[in-house]
This record gives C-alpha cells, sequence and structure tokens, in this order.
C-alpha cells in the first residue's frame, strides 16, 4: 500500500467531522468555554426602564440651568424606582442604575450640584438633556438580539445570556475520546518494573491534548497484545459511546502489532493505514459503526506528533470549535538536508529575533522515542516531501506547540 500524504489523510480523517445534531442542555454556570448549539434571543429587554448612569440628580434640562434652585422631592436608588412624576421646578436625587422618574430628561451629577440646607439643589453647571440617561432597551431587545449558533462561550457572552435572562444554555456535546495503550512492555507511572518493560506516557499526553481540544476523555488503560484483552477494551469504548477511539502503540508490521486485526475482526472499515509522515508512518483510521478510529504509533513522538496534527482538530471540528491554529513562518537557524518521501516534523527549538520574527532551532537528536527532546521542543519544523536541502537564514513553516 502506498503512503498516504498527510494533506489527503487529514482531509479524510475530517470528513464529516461536525458537532452532533443533538444539543447538551447546562446550567449556565457550567458553560463556561463551550459551544453554543442554537440560536438564542433575548427573553428580556436591557435595561428594562430608561436608568441613571450616574449619582446627582433627575431634572428637565429646561429648568436646570446654571443658578438656578430646585426643590429635592425624594430620592431614586437601584431596585428603588421613585413613585412618581418629576414635579416643576423640582429635582430627584438618583443613584447609578436607578429608574429615571418620568418628567426627567437629564442627570445633573452631582459633582455639579450643591444640596443647600433649606431643602433645594442649587444647579451649578447645567446638565445636558439626555445625558446620564441610558435609554430602555439601548443595550437589547427581547426577541430580538441574541447569541449565534457557533458562538464560544466566553465571560462576555456568559454575561450577557444571563442578562438576557438564560438559566441554561444548548450547548455543543463533548466529543467522548476513548483511549487505549497497547503493549505487553507498558506499566503506569509509579509502578515497578519488570524486565523489559516501560512506562506507558503517551496516553496521559494524548489525553490532556484531547481535554485541552475540548474533549471528555475515557481512559480504557492498557490491553496486553492479546486478541481477548484489545476485544474487551473495544467493548467498553463501544459500551460508553466514545466518538473517537485513539489506540496507541502495535500499529506496525510486527508479530504483535494486532491493534488493526481486532478492529477489523469487529467490522472497521479502514480508511487508510500507513502515511508519507515522520514521525509517524504508521497510522491508521478506520471506522467501527458510528465511531472514529485513529490507531496512533507507539512511539512518543510519533503518537503525539499524529495527536497534534490530526486528533486536536478532529476533535475541535466535532466540539464546534476554531480549527487550531499552529502554522507560523519561521526562519533557520542552521542547514537542513533535503528531504525524502515522509513529509517531516522536526522537533525545534524556536526563538523571537529582534525583529519579531521566529526563529526555529531543529534538535539534533530526532529518534521518535525520545521524549525529552519532545517536551524540550517549542515547534515542529515541517519538511515537504522531496524538500530540498535549506541554508540557515531561509524560510521555514513551523507547527507551534507552545509559547
Ligand atoms: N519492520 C518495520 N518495523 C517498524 C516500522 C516499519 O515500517 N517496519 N515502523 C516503525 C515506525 S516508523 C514506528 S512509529 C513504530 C510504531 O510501531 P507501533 O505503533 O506498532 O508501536 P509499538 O511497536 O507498540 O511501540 C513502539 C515503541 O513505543 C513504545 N510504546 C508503545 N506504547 C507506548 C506508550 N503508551 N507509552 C510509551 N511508549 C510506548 C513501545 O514500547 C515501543 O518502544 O514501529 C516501527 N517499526
Ligand atoms: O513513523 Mo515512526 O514514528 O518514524 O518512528
Amino acid at each position: 500500500m502506498a503512503l498516504m500524504p498527510v494533506d489527503e489523510a487529514l482531509r479524510r480523517i475530517l470528513e464529516g467531522a461536525a458537532p452532533p445534531a443533538e444539543p447538551e442542555v447546562l446550567p449556565l454556570s457550567k458553560t463556561y468555554g463551550r459551544v453554543l448549539a442554537r440560536d438564542i434571543l433575548a427573553l428580556r429587554t436591557h435595561p428594562p426602564f430608561a436608568a441613571s448612569a450616574m449619582d446627582g440628580y433627575a431634572v428637565q434640562a429646561s429648568e436646570a440651568i446654571a443658578g438656578a434652585k430646585l426643590k429635592l422631592q425624594g430620592e431614586a436608588a437601584a431596585g428603588h424606582a421613585f413613585d412618581g412624576p418629576l414635579a416643576p421646578g423640582s429635582a430627584i436625587r438618583i443613584f447609578t442604575g436607578a429608574p429615571v422618574p418620568e418628567g426627567a430628561d437629564a442627570i445633573l451629577i452631582q459633582e455639579n450640584a450643591e444640596k443647600l440646607d433649606d431643602g433645594l439643589v442649587l444647579v451649578n453647571e447645567a446638565p445636558e438633556e439626555g445625558r446620564y440617561i441610558r435609554p430602555a432597551g439601548v443595550d437589547f431587545t427581547e426577541g430580538r438580539t441574541g447569541l449565534a449558533k457557533g458562538r464560544f462561550l466566553d465571560p462576555g457572552a456568559i454575561t450577557f445570556a444571563a442578562a438576557m435572562s438564560h438559566a441554561e444554555l444548548p450547548v455543543v456535546r463533548k466529543p467522548r475520546v476513548a483511549i487505549l495503550a497497547t503493549g505487553d512492555e507498558l506499566r503506569l507511572p509509579g509502578q515497578v518494573l519488570g524486565p523489559g518493560q516501560i512506562i506507558a506516557s503517551n496516553t496521559f499526553g494524548v489525553a490532556a491534548l484531547a481535554k485541552a481540544a475540548g474533549a471528555e476523555v475515557i481512559d480504557l488503560g492498557i490491553a496486553i497484545d492479546r486478541m481477548d484483552a484489545l476485544d474487551e477494551a473495544l467493548d467498553t469504548a463501544i459500551a460508553q459511546e466514545a466518538d473517537v477511539l485513539v489506540t496507541i502503540g502495535g500499529a506496525s508490521v510486527g508479530d504483535h502489532d494486532l491493534v488493526q486485526k481486532a478492529l477489523t475482526g469487529r467490522g472497521m472499515a479502514l480508511d487508510f493505514w500507513k502515511i508519507a509522515m515522520r514521525p509517524g508512518k504508521p497510522l491508521m483510521s478506520g471506522k467501527l459503526g458510528g465511531m472514529r478510529v485513529l490507531g496512533l504509533p507507539g512511539n512518543p513522538a510519533s503518537s503525539l506528533v499524529c495527536a497534534h496534527l490530526f486528533l486536536e482538530p478532529l476533535l475541535t471540528r466535532l466540539g464546534g470549535l476554531p480549527d487550531p491554529d499552529r502554522i507560523r513562518t519561521a526562519i533557520l537557524s542552521t542547514d537542513v538536508p533535503e528531504n525524502d518521501l515522509r513529509q517531516d516534523y522536526l522537533r525545534s527549538d524556536l526563538d523571537t529575533g529582534a525583529d519579531g520574527e521566529l526563529i526555529a532551532t531543529p534538535s539534533p537528536r530526532q529518534d521518535s522515542s525520545l521524549m525529552k527532546v519532545f517536551a524540550d521542543a517549542r515547534c515542529l519544523i515541517i519538511r515537504p516531501p522531496f524538500a530540498a536541502a535549506a541554508k540557515a537564514g531561509s524560510t521555514c513553516e513551523v507547527m507551534v506547540l507552545r509559547d
């Protein structure tokens, strides 16, 4: 089977990936970071009444000329409207947020007035008509204004939804990702290692990436290299209605690489296996019923690079979030050799030069087993298939991993 180009693999993995039709309804306080699944409209008009924007006196602009003395008629505070209209020649003490009494058309701010002992208010500077009055509905109107489906629920959107009187919101359900590590050699962090054993590390990084991309993670643990163990894990993924099953390891051609066999045995339609990429060549993609399956290679750098490249955008699409925006142009700080047929993702450092330009430096060690090199990397330099040797100072594309 020929190696599939990376772009084609990504296109196929993302095909048809969209939020589920049915939203999840959550109390407003639980919606931060989620995505609105339906358009919503205001259930209230705001402000519901003309409101004062300042502390001062509600007056008639035509009466409140400099030097005028107005009779203090009463008080209006937020939550406590003045009962009745403003009388001629009068002023009503008013506070920010209070309803403007009927008949008043300006707010004389207290800095421009003086309260005299005899129940009069002296106007020192005349207010402008309409000044400091927020008209009813100036913010939004019941049934007319709202938030659109697809809106990311950040603090501003949540405040607006609350003000519109939505106690709960329809949000896009988080995609459910089941993650399965495979391999007889694997133990969990903290466990004692026997001969030939290593720690299962990638699962933790891939789970973190999935959560950061808005997914809910189902940890299927470690399955040993036996069909019954893999079958059991698949049962769990299916029973838990995972949208995506990510397997790690057992994707290559060795006698103990049983993942694909286990999956096709259960009816998975294999879309492709093996792509023109380094690291990550044995990537596998398919569908088992409604569940998308991504088989990541076991080498840590391979699984993490594949997860960034394919799993992250798949999850953001399923969750209705924007596609990751990680690609930048940078300048190579060293020469790089010509490339072969596999698109290369070089674990690299990334600095900012004096003029704000990004400068990428590949690690001298690129073996796909190296976790410290991956943890140290700030970006991946992308070298297209058959790219010619490139000199220090030339530009390259990078995928940013962290600041
Ligand atoms: N004859 C060939 N051998 C290999 C080929 C090939 O084309 N022909 N491809 C190589 C490439 S490229 C890769 S990548 C690896 C991927 O192999 P698998 O996906 O089958 O992965 P495993 O063999 O299970 O593991 C590889 C390596 O990674 C370690 N591992 C596995 N899972 C984890 C985990 N959860 N956490 C940390 N480390 C893990 C495992 O112990 C192995 O050392 O195949 C090459 N071989
Ligand atoms: O595709 Mo593998 O990840 O190069 O070691």
